[in-house]
């Protein structure tokens, strides 16, 4: 009897779910929008199950609606309505001059949680005054002060590459790149002599590739529950063997630079200054601005140091990698730029210095062009977080709305880039640049919540790349074979095969 009446009343709630479903698809329409045909249980999500990548997804959504002249378009995650704006004068509006109706991310952080609490997943004020406090530690004047722990990276890069050329032996140009980029960020992050360059099993480059490993189940979990209610249960979303080690390693520095008074240009300094002095330091050890209440505490200081990890290492070698991988297969600006970083180089008696990388024009149009075709976070999400009305319609958009910024499908758009699977380096020249929307290149996002590690990202991207495409020449390996297709287990941009090159030494 206890059985049918459990049975009965699971139906029951079944029964409510679809009829709830069914009304809830109707959300869009009833708003005038356009949408798919959603499915019970999935909603829009089912080829995303089957093993779509997210890129492939929301570039056919975009390549399809912008044929029909929508200005977006819905769609639904199991029964949720979630948005994906396509006009450019829309996107515009929701990243740049109405942001504040869109100011969060949307993805779940908690106090409890402490490597989820930082700026990339706050929202409100309290991102805000984050935002406040870490801006200072991004400009040029720094980026400048870092380069130092940059390129000192770079011999490890080059002897890495070499051993694969000297043995003709394919590179595998994606997993070399991370070691360089996981050593570089924890250097610049928390001081960290890492040497995954030497060592393989090296234990952030592990750590570095756990976190973004998707995990279905935690992002369902984030995306069905309330934050609060998963902070207060105590739900964590990195293993503990993460939040151990970051939590020690970070813990550790902050007190043996505290105790020696050591001294390095690093973002851990920086951040420490913040901590002690509400504000940053000039060289002369006098503060830089006015102070005001900028104070970092020990706790934020190892979510932003986690944050830069996690956002700056695999988006950065994934770069490189795309602008090599594209490279391979145009010799001809393979040899311009290669040009272009020689005689560079001659002029600043063969070093890589700070001033050389920023001379480097070419090199920058290359890696823009990259990050256009191969935008390596190919869709933003953002949050609604107030009730907003889109222009010159009736539509209505209702706080708590997901949205997705469809990068992949503007950078891939005819109207901005005519023949957008052409890898053209001169797109990106003053005369080009000038004839589309500023807003048709974002890789880093824009406005308010662009990325704030932009300038570190082409930093690294391009000590990177000067220094391989100085010493090698790049060509596609005949063990990689077309087609490139995305691959659905990355939360960057990569390909589903590894991307190797064979390198030959031209010097
Ligand atoms: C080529 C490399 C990189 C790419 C393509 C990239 C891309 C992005 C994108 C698309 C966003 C979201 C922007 C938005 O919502 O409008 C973002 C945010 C962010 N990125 Fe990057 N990023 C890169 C490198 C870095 C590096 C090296 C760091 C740190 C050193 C970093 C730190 C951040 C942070 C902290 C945010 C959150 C900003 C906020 O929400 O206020 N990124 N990045």
């Amino acid at each position: 009897m206890a059985l049918l009446i459990a049975l009965g009343l699971l139906l029951s709630i079944i029964l409510l779910y679809c009829v709830y479903s069914k009304w809830m698809f109707q959300h869009w329409a009833r708003k005038g929008v356009p949408q798919l045909n959603p499915r019970l249980f999935f909603g829009d999500t089912l080829p995303l199950v089957r093993g779509q990548a997210l890129r492939d997804f929301h570039l056919g959504l975009y390549q399809n609606f912008k044929s029909t002249g929508a200005k977006c378009v819905g769609i639904y995650n199991t029964h949720k309505p979630e948005l994906v704006p396509i006009d450019i004068n829309l996107l515009k509006d929701i990243l740049v001059k109405d942001y504040s109706s869109f100011s969060s991310h949307g993805v779940f952080y908690h106090e409890n949680n402490v490597l989820t609490s930082h700026v990339f997943n706050m929202e409100g004020q309290p991102w805000k005054d984050r935002r406040t406090k870490l801006t200072p530690i991004f400009t040029s004047a720094k980026m400048k002060q870092m380069f130092d722990t940059v390129a000192s990276k770079s011999p490890g890069l080059v002897r890495l590459v070499g051993l694969s050329a000297d043995a003709n032996k394919p590179a595998d140009i994606k997993e070399i790149l991370s070691r360089f980029t996981t050593d570089v960020i924890s250097g610049a992050a928390f001081g960290l002599e890492c040497k995954s360059l030497y060592e393989p099993d090296n234990m952030l480059r592990s750590i570095g590739k756990e976190a973004f490993e998707p995990n279905a189940l935690k992002l369902y979990i984030e995306y069905l529950f309330h934050r609060k209610f998963l902070g207060t249960i105590g739900y964590q979303t990195f293993s503990s063997r993460i939040v151990s080690y970051f939590t020690k390693v970070v813990n550790e520095t902050i007190q043996y630079r505290e105790k020696n008074n050591v001294q390095r240009n690093d973002f851990m300094q920086l951040m420490l200054q913040l901590k002690q002095h509400g504000s940053l330091m000039k060289e002369d050890g006098s503060v830089d601005v006015k102070k005001t209440e900028t104070y970092l505490t020990d706790q934020e200081i190892l979510s932003e140091c986690f944050v830069i990890f996690l956002a700056g290492h695999e988006t950065s070698s994934s770069t490189s990698t795309f602008t090599l991988f594209a490279l391979s297969q145009h010799q001809d600006i393979q040899e311009k730029v290669r040009n272009e970083i020689n005689e560079v180089l001659e002029r600043h008696d063969g070093k890589l210095c700070y001033d050389a990388v920023m001379e480097m024009e070419y090199l920058d149009k290359v890696i823009r062009e990259s990050l256009r075709k191969y935008p390596t976070v190919p869709v933003i999400p953002r949050r609604c977080t107030k009730d907003y009305k889109i222009k010159n319609t009736n539509t209505v958009i209702d706080k708590g709305t997901r949205l997705y910024i469809p990068v992949i499908g503007v950078h891939l758009d005819p109207e901005y880039y005519p023949d957008p699977e052409r890898f053209d380096p001169e797109r990106f020249s003053p005369e080009n640049k000038a004839t589309r929307p500023d807003i048709a290149w974002m890789p880093f996002g824009e406005g308010p919540r662009q990325c704030l590690g932009m300038r570190f990202g082409m930093l690294q991207s391009k000590v990177a790349l000067a220094s391989l495409l100085h010493k090698f020449r790049f060509t596609l390996s005949k063990a990689m074979k077309p087609p490139f297709i995305a691959d659905a287990g990355t939360l960057v941009y990569m390909f589903k095969q590894d991307v190797l090159l064979d390198a030959t030494r031209v010097n």
